[in-house]
């Protein structure tokens, strides 16, 4: 709802009152639109002033409500009553005022912020635009070049750089609201013609076709299909060549496609599951709102590889005092070197001084005796980890929580090495570590709730999308990985080339196909991996690549590959060819296409054709087949853990929702039909074989994606 109140004899006094975020509901919007008439009723009220409750002056339109039928009344015709209004109408923003929460700023005819507040039109974000006449009114206020940036990124701006464009009037360190009222009052009788923005004329720039031109192209590169970007363009093209009415016509038409589309409903999903993680739970039924954190004052890192060191930036930028531990001298030395330039790099990126002095240095291990949280980044071998972990078990004083970085090794076995085990998690970095923003925090059968509180509290602090998720062999993210490269391997055997792979998962919306990727992070990482796992071995009997591993078809292609030394960019030559080592645009390769050639004569294969249907259902449905086995186990709490880690940690596109999403708006009974056909394809292939929560899902009338859980509980409890 919407409080009136009449402060200062004469100022109607507007307060938006819906929390946490003051969403405009419909009952928020009904508040708005009597709150104004009456204001406008009333002969003592001469100005009026529109704030928000509790700091936040207004979060935007209530998102839940686009999944329903729309009641109440609509915000355009809102927002003109206020910008019509023949009494001077003041924002006074604090906290945040977003989407719809801007878009009534937009109306009133002077703004006054809060210097602690963020603005921005982020509809984009959601699969929509500014439809409440801020694509038409933001470009006629601050200029075209400024509103398509603003619009098709859906950036926040601080209220200093909301001033230098134009957005509002008055930046205050004062109570804003108050500092509104009396501007308020000083306004009352001055002509407000040229305060309504919708009249203004649209600033005008010579060279407007060709930067609507150059911005189109490069929000198309950016957007990797998704369409709400290229609405947007289309929305401020208008505003900046057609009258207000006819702009505002456009932006409807515009708003309608998107409104109902399915990347709307996709990234609206990302949008709740992203804050639904923080809710976790564990199997043992502690969850999040009953768990406490343990203080952590100061932390540790023991390894300054690439991921130890930019573990150690991320925790220094989020101000934890670091020790950080490399006990070979010379790698000492270059990690310093190196996490001072990125501290210094990224300092200056954000305009803040860089936190060097927030770290010290050791090679000596004993130094992290102090340490409240120690993050164990050393080289992924599980020897090395058990040594490190026994160590770190006599060296911390009690109740220092052990971490581990490993992407994918036991942690309950690395908790076994030590004393307390219920203090032991995993803390799964990406890398880069300092600018990926995905965490899996993996908590192991004897690991504590309070460990994990802790765990996930440090993850939400050093600005991570920290999700929490059961122990086994590649946690989430990875161990749905493998079933994705592995039938990208496979397609490569029966006619596929790395290219045409790439390029069908590249269309989908993927930043770079699975191949280029690789080439990327390097071959020999998963190489080594797979060694590790006894898979990368030829076959005892014959001598040969062997096809079959440990009972199932395994492609050796990756193996033979890295055997030539071709392990990806830094070696100049990998799935792709490249000038120099180290260079990052590859071609593709004559000698890849020979090699496969070669190899499949070698082993009887008769290259098909395959087009790029088959790639995507090939490489998503087993991935997402996984993912069901992952629920079913209880690695992941629900769907919403999986989309999150997919879409942060591995370029899954945004606007596809995540794989678990994807499968919702594929349709399940489709999902299992093509998975049910390739495995009788591939009867060799278990991660084609439709796994039996799946089957069950679907069984049960293949529920939406927000009942899966329900359903879940309702199976299980059957059983
Ligand atoms: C044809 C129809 C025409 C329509 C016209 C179009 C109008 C307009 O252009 C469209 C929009 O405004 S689109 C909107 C454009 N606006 C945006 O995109 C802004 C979206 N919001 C944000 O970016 C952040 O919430 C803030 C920065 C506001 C606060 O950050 P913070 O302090 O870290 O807090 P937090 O943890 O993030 O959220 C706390 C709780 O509030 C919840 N919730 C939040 N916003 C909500 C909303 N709009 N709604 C509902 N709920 C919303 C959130 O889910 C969470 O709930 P939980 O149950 O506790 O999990």
């Amino acid at each position: 709802m919407a409080a009136f109140a009449r402060v200062s004899g004469s100022v109607g006094l507007i307060t938006l009152q819906n929390p946490p975020v003051n969403a405009l509901s419909a009952a928020v919007r009904q508040g708005i639109v009597d709150s104004v008439q009456r204001a406008l009723r009333e002969p003592e009220v001469k100005c009026v002033v529109i704030c928000g409750q509790n700091g936040i002056f207004c979060g935007g339109a209530d998102i839940r409500e686009f999944s329903g039928p729309m009641s109440g009344p609509p915000l355009i015709p809102m927002i003109h009553s206020i910008e019509v209004a023949a009494k001077p109408v003041v924002a006074a923003i604090e906290g945040s005022a977003l989407g719809g929460g801007l878009e009534i700023a937009l109306g009133c005819h002077y703004r006054i912020a809060h210097s602690k507040t963020r603005l921005g039109l982020p509809e984009v974000t959601l699969g929509l635009l500014p439809a409440a006449g801020g694509s038409q009114r933001l470009p006629r206020l601050i200029g075209v070049p400024a509103a398509l940036d603003l619009i098709t990124t859906g950036r926040h701006v601080t209220a200093a750089e909301a001033l230098q464009l134009g957005m509002v009037d008055q930046v205050t360190d004062r109570n804003v609201t108050d500092v509104a009222v009396k501007f308020a009052l000083s306004v009352v009788g001055k002509p407000l013609d040229a305060r309504r923005i919708s009249m203004h004329s649209c600033p005008h720039s010579p060279d407007l076709d060709e930067l609507f031109e150059r911005t189109m192209q490069h929000v198309r590169q950016r957007a990797r299909g998704a369409i709400a970007p290229v609405a947007c363009v289309q929305a401020v093209r208008a505003a900046a060549t057609l009258p207000y009415a006819q702009g505002m016509e456009k932006e409807r038409e515009l708003m309608a496609t998107l409104f109902t589309s399915g990347q709307a409903r996709a990234l609206q999903y990302c949008f709740f599951a992203q804050r639904a993680i923080g809710r976790w739970s564990m199997p043992s039924g502690a969850r999040w709102d009953t768990s406490k954190p343990r203080p952590v004052h100061k932390t540790a890192v023991i390894g300054l590889g690439t991921m130890g060191r930019g573990i150690a930036v991320t925790l220094a930028q989020a101000g934890f005092p670091v020790i950080a531990v490399e006990n070979h001298e010379k790698q000492l030395m270059a990690a310093k070197q190196a996490i001072s330039g990125m501290l210094e790099r990224g300092a200056k990126r954000r305009g803040v001084t860089p936190v060097l002095n927030k770290i010290t240095y050791s090679r000596d291990i004993q130094s992290v005796a102090n340490a409240d949280l120690v993050i164990e980044a050393v080289f992924e071998d599980m020897a090395l980890k058990e040594k490190v972990f026994q160590q770190l078990s006599a060296i911390c004083k009690p109740g220092a929580l052990l971490c581990t970085n490993t992407s994918g090794l036991n942690i309950d076995h690395l908790a076994s090495q030590v004393r307390n085990p219920e203090l032991v998690v995993g803390m799964h970095f990406f890398a880069p570590a300092h600018v990926m923003k995905l965490l899996e925090v993996v908590y192991g059968p004897r690991s504590s709730s309070e460990a994990l509180a802790t765990a996930m509290a440090v993850g939400k602090k050093i600005g991570k999308v920290s999700v929490a998720v059961g122990n086994c062999q590649g946690f989430v993210g990875n161990r749905m990985l493998e079933h994705y490269v592995e039938q990208a391997l496979f397609l490569l055997e029966e006619g596929a080339t790395p290219e045409l792979v790439d390029q069908a998962l590249e269309e989908f919306g993927f930043a770079m196909g699975v191949f280029r990727m690789s080439d990327l992070s390097g071959l020999d990482i998963g190489w080594r991996v797979r060694k590790g796992k006894g898979l990368a071995v030829p076959d005892p009997t014959t001598g040969q690549t062997a096809r079959v591993q440990q009972g199932r078809r395994y492609s050796p292609v990756a193996d033979l590959i890295c055997e030539q030394g071709r392990f990806g960019q830094k070696t100049g030559q990998g799935w792709y060819q490249y000038n120099t080592p180290g260079s990052r645009v590859g071609k593709p390769d004559p000698w890849v296409h020979n090699f496969l050639k070669d190899y499949r004569a070698r082993h009887g294969l008769v290259a098909r054709r395959i087009d790029h249907q088959e790639v995507l259902e090939r490489c998503l449905y087993s991935m997402i087949n996984e993912g069901f086995r992952i629920l079913e186990d209880g690695i992941a709490a629900g769907p919403e853990d999986i989309d999150v880690i997919y879409v942060f940690g591995y370029s899954w596109p945004r606007h596809r929702g995540g794989p678990m999403f994807y499968a919702h708006m594929v349709g399940l009974p489709k999902v299992l039909e093509r998975l049910e056909h390739y495995h009788q394809a591939h009867p060799d292939v278990p991660s084609l074989q439709p796994c039996n929560l799946l089957r069950k899902l679907v069984a049960n009338g293949s529920p939406p994606i927000q009942k899966w859980k329900e359903v879940m509980k309702k199976i299980n409890s059957r059983l």
